[in-house]
């Protein structure tokens, strides 16, 4: 497949960590004559962005595809210049030497403010038509911000040329949501508030915000982590069966939901959400600094490293049910799952403590799958047991960015949220942000290493 990958931000973090890494396990790109192009103010060269590629490719990829790596590394092109100037863009796209047809991706890597302005630039330069635009995350930075960016974009380009990517919806858990709920028969009837009490959406990191102080300074947990990533997870819990897997039909029941998910007003806010910051502490036997002491940090910006929100889909399926979305950083494990908790049984009939509640965990990384069940027991046949089936997946490949990517070159929107899911989410947590600004919630400390604000 002949396409071209332009990485606007070729430089930065993202791409080194994600976007390159991502290539090295997608064979049908690297093989085939993608050619990528990358383009940022530093001063590298060809063969400077060329050794870049080399490293961040091949060393994520076991062996498997190195020949086509070099291939890849070789076609490698690096174009200078400032990405708000069509110029430059205009270079870049050229650079790719794809027809007219191809798909060719440009790829905004870049800090969030330069959105809108390369969406401006975008528009004075001559795209051909199998451009296809990715814009990361945070989609703005507020509900009128997002407004402005989907106004912009949808001025470039038709709305399925255009993915806002969400990696964790390439994550396989995630999309195990969708096999494992409509392709099975035995859970789907019991996928409601009749027989289910609360569900969680966890996604606690050992990982501290250090390294990225200046970005996550002027974000937090909430718009980090909620507005997209774990609002996301909740559409795939939630959502009613799509009549099929097509791009449309799964994006509309998505944003049903998102557009269900009740306003929270200020007394809900403290009632149903908690914020936090972790203070000095030891993760993992590494001593952690106060998320305040690192370079960059401005503590009176009252940053949160730690969110947990709850909200209520306002459906019939779902009313009364509570969803607990909850991220921090620098806690004491990675824990990351969606847990489904099921009502009790509605009469206890065995002797002893009342039966456990069937939980089903959906882990992420790596992605295993459990449901506990209670049993007679061994020794007593009239007292009960619990046990755990459990089943780990295999390792996924391509990474969740390989598959992004894959789908983006495919034209393949289901991997992105469409305008509406983006604009939907700050509706959701913009009043979570002005309550907490407003002092409506203590802003509590942890110590790294720890379970959370206690
Ligand atoms: N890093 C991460 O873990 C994740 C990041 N993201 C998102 O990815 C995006 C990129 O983040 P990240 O990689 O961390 O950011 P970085 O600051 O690390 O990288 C930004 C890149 O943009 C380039 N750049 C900035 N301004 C210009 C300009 N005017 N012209 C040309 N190049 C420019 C920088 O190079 P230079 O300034 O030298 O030109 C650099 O290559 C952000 O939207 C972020 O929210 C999403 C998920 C995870
Ligand atoms: O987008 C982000 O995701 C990462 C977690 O994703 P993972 O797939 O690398 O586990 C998170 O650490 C980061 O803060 C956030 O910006």
């Amino acid at each position: 497949m002949t396409a071209g990958l332009v990485v606007l931000g070729a430089t930065g973090d993202l791409t080194a960590r994600y976007v390159l890494p991502g290539l090295a396990r997608v064979e049908p790109l690297v093989d085939g004559g993608l050619r990528l192009v990358g383009v940022a103010n530093d001063d590298l060269d060809d063969d400077g962005f060329r050794a870049l590629v080399r490293e961040k490719v091949a060393g994520h990829a076991d062996g498997r595809v190195d020949p086509a790596v070099g291939a890849l590394v070789d076609r490698a092109v690096w174009v200078h210049g400032d990405v708000t100037d069509p110029a430059t863009l205009s270079a870049a796209i050229a650079a790719c030497e794809v027809s007219d047809a191809d798909p060719l991706v440009v790829y905004l890597a870049l800090p969030h403010v330069l959105f809108l302005p390369v969406v401006h630039a975008l528009a004075e330069v001559d795209l051909p038509s199998g451009v296809r635009v990715v814009v990361e995350k945070p989609f703005g930075e507020d509900l009128a911000g997002a407004v402005e960016l989907n106004a912009a974009l949808a001025r470039l380009l038709p709305e399925d040329q255009i993915f806002r990517v969400d990696h964790f919806l390439a994550k396989q858990t995630v999309l195990n949501l969708l096999g494992l709920r409509f392709a099975n028969r035995i859970l789907e009837p019991l996928w409601t508030s009749t027989d289910v009490a609360s569900v969680d959406i966890v996604f606690d990191e050992t990982v501290d915000a250090q390294s990225r102080a200046s970005y996550y300074d002027r974000s937090g947990a909430l718009r980090d982590m909620v507005q997209n990533h774990l609002l996301q997870l909740l559409t795939y819990v939630a959502m009613e069966p799509p009549t099929s897997m097509a791009p449309a039909d799964l994006a509309s029941r998505k944003a049903d939901v998102l557009k269900a998910v009740r306003t929270p007003d200020r007394e809900s806010v403290a009632r149903w959400t908690r914020r936090g910051r972790y203070t000095a502490g030891e993760v993992d036997g590494r001593a952690v600094d106060g998320y305040t002491d690192a370079p960059g940090v401005d503590a009176d910006r009252g940053i949160e490293t730690y969110a947990e929100v709850t909200l209520h889909v306002d459906t019939w399926r779902w009313s009364g049910v509570p969803f607990r979305l909850r991220t921090g950083k620098a806690l004491s494990a990675d824990r990351r799952e969606i847990v489904v908790r099921f009502r009790d049984v509605p009469l206890h009939v065995f002797d002893g403590p009342a039966p456990v509640r069937n939980e089903l965990r959906l882990q992420l990384d790596p992605d295993r799958m459990s449901l506990d069940l209670n049993v007679n027991g061994i020794d007593d046949p009239f007292k009960l047991e619990t046990v755990t089936l459990d089943t780990e997946l295999a390792r996924q490949d391509p990474t969740p960015y390989g598959q992004l990517l894959l789908a983006v070159i495919d034209g393949d929107t289901r991997l992105s949220a469409r305008a509406t899911e983006a604009e939907e989410g700050w509706r959701i947590v913009e009043p979570i942000l002005a309550a907490w600004a407003d002092g409506a919630v203590p802003l509590e400390e942890y110590p790294a290493g720890s379970d959370g604000p206690s």
